[in-house]
């Protein structure tokens, strides 16, 4: 018997993304953009205010079709959206329902799939105590983690975040993080837009984005 271990193979890519142009309001948001994403990865697409990432995230989650290139979530077009038990999106202004409770508002897309809700979710995103509190009562950091919360409970092929760590203290920056690499564990292709460079830390892959373009 060989002493040598088989080589592992690489995780199935689940985000393909070619020669991505994309043209909004006269002006070229994204230009010949290409990445790839693997399962139970942490790819973070980094770059300034403007740099494109918001536009990226909403193309791979679904949210309207590139003006150019292609863009495929396991190996279909992105747009038209596939259920959140495929893709589920943190967008940065959250649309949370605000009448909801903070776990109604979590279950929702588990419901939706006929899924179990994780019960670790709340503890692990500081939650435990406002399951019952409506969203619309607690602080914009704590919806920022319900909208996470929301997005990882579902347990995704692929969770798109922008900027989950927008409106965190440095304890819940630890907290979020720690949720991606516990999602990334499970196998969920986790890609995240970020200008917040503590994010890097748990990246397996970094895309930088300038003007629109990949510089690195
Ligand atoms: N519909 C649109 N019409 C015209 N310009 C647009 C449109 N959507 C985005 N843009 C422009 O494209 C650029 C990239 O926007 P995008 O929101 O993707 O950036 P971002 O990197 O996510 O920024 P932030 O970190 O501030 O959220 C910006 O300069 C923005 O003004």
């Amino acid at each position: 018997m060989s002493r040598h271990a088989a080589p592992v193979p690489p995780a199935p890519t689940v985000v393909r993304v070619e020669h991505l142009t994309h043209r909004a309001g006269g002006t070229t948001v994204l230009d010949d953009v290409s990445l790839l994403a693997r399962a139970g990865s942490i790819v973070v697409l980094a770059g300034r205010s403007g740099s494109g990432k918001s536009t990226l995230c909403h193309l791979v989650a679904g949210v309207g079709r590139p003006t150019g290139g292609t863009v495929e979530v396991l190996g279909v077009p992105a747009s038209p959206a596939p259920p959140w038990s495929t893709l589920s999106l943190l967008p940065q202004r959250l649309a949370l329902v605000p009448e909801l409770s903070v776990e109604e508002n979590v279950a929702w897309p588990c419901r939706l799939a006929g899924r179990e809700v994780p019960e670790e979710v709340f503890a692990a995103l500081g939650l435990a105590t406002l399951r019952r509190h409506a969203a619309r009562a607690t602080s914009l950091g704590e919806q920022q983690r319900t909208a996470l919360a929301r997005a990882l409970a579902v347990r995704p092929a692929v969770a798109v975040l922008d900027e989950p760590t927008g409106h965190q203290d440095d304890a819940n920056v630890d907290r979020v993080l720690a949720a991606l690499g516990a999602a990334a564990a499970g196998g969920t292709c986790v890609l995240v837009a970020t200008h917040d460079e503590r994010v890097l830390a748990v990246a397996d892959v970094v895309v930088r984005l300038e003007g629109g373009r990949v510089v690195g």
